[in-house]
C-alpha cells in the first residue's frame, strides 16, 4: 500500500486549489489535490508541508484531517490522507503540475479527477 498525503487548500474567497497531473505520470491528465508519497518515518503533516513546498513553492499550515481514502488502481493501491490547509507564505508556482486552478465548489465536478479524490470531493462539497 502506497501512503500518500494531499492538501485541500482554500483561499480567502472560498475557492479551492485543483492541480493537473502532467501527461506521462501515473494518472497524467487528471486533476488532483497537491501532495505526494509519505517518506518512511515521516509524519503525514511533515510530508504535506514538504511536498507542497516542492510542488508549489509555498509554505502551508496543516489543519483538519479529512477521511482517508483507500483506492485500488490495479497496478497500485494507495491510502490517500487529505488535510485542509492554508498558504502562509510564498507565491504559488506550478513546479510539477501542468496547471493550477482556483475553483469555486461548483466547478469541481466538471473537471476529470483522479478516482481516489472523488470521495474527498463528496466530503468537502456534500451537495455537489
Ligand atoms: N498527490 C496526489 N496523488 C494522488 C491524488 N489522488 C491520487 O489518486 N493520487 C495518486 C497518484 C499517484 O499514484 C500517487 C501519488 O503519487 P505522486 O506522483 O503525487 O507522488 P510524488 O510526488 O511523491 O511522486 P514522484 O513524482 O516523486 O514519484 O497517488 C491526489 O489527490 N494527490
Amino acid at each position: 500500500m502506497l501512503e500518500v498525503v494531499c492538501g485541500v487548500i482554500e483561499d480567502s474567497e472560498g475557492r479551492f486549489l485543483a492541480c493537473l497531473r502532467p501527461a506521462g505520470k501515473h494518472l497524467g491528465g487528471l486533476w488532483e489535490f497537491p501532495g505526494g508519497k509519505i517518506d518512511p518515518g515521516e509524519s503525514p503533516d511533515a510530508a504535506l508541508v514538504r511536498e507542497l513546498k516542492e510542488e508549489l513553492a509555498v509554505d502551508v499550515e496543516v489543519g483538519r484531517a479529512l477521511t482517508p481514502v483507500v483506492w485500488n488502481y490495479g497496478e497500485i493501491t494507495i491510502r490517500l490522507q487529505p488535510f485542509i490547509c492554508r498558504i502562509v507564505s510564498g507565491e504559488l508556482r506550478a513546479l510539477e503540475h501542468e496547471e493550477l486552478r482556483w475553483c469555486a465548489p461548483a466547478d469541481f465536478p466538471r473537471l476529470p479527477w483522479a478516482d481516489a479524490d472523488i470521495p474527498i470531493l463528496r466530503e468537502i462539497f456534500p451537495t455537489g
